[in-house]
């Protein structure tokens, strides 16, 4: 049975990333709820957090997800998503949820080479590397509550790809 693959994990971690080149082994579709939201609503994330606040963003990307998710899709979803109960419960019960998961060190690096403030406004108003380490404190239980398999994210994109499709026993499509 073909179901949909989703990505979760903290900021940083390579949903996005790795979510388009694991569509492109799979010969699968990609999509990203937060460019979703970006090309709907010609809204950042910066912009709906200024315009409706944090609680509006999140109703926003439970939506999305509902829209996005389809069987032969790969679904990078934004960080937060597992923080909602029947987000994590949604993702488990249509598809196989996948946790990125490396160091909260990786994490600060990556986005600091990388920030897209506009898609990454700050959470807690602290410095990256305090506020990788106080999410990911928060969110760990939940991304590993949501996934069926957790996968180590600090290896490289391709490494990380080849990883996702031996944990779910599938081939390459190219
Ligand atoms: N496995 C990886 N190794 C090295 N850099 C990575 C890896 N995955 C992502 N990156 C880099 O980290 C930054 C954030 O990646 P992104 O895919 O946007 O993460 P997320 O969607 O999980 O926030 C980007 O600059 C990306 O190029
Ligand atoms: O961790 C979070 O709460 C968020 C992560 C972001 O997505 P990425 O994880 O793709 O950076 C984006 O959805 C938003 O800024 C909120
Ligand atoms: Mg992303």
């Amino acid at each position: 049975m073909i179901q949909p693959i989703f990505l979760v994990g903290a900021r940083g971690c390579g949903k996005t990333t790795v979510g388009v080149a694991l569509a492109q082994a799979l010969g699968r579709g990609f999509v990203d709820t937060d460019n979703y939201l970006l090309t709907t609503t010609n809204m950042s994330v910066a912009d709906i957090v200024a315009q409706e606040g944090w609680d509006g963003f999140r109703a926003r990307e439970t939506q999305a997800l509902k829209n996005v998710t389809s069987p032969d899709v790969v679904v990078a979803t934004g960080g937060g998503m597992v923080l909602a109960e029947h987000n994590r419960q949604f993702m488990r019960e249509q598809g196989v949820v996948i946790y990125l998961r490396a160091p909260a060190q990786i994490l600060a690096n990556r986005l600091e080479a990388f920030p897209q403030e506009g898609q990454r406004p700050t959470l807690t108003g602290k410095p990256i590397t305090d506020e990788i380490v106080e999410v990911l404190a928060a969110r760990e239980a939940l991304y590993r509550q949501a996934a069926h398999h957790v996968i180590d994210a600090s290896q490289t994109p391709d490494a990380v790809v080849d990883a996702v499709l031996a944990a779910l026993q599938i081939a390459r499509a190219s």
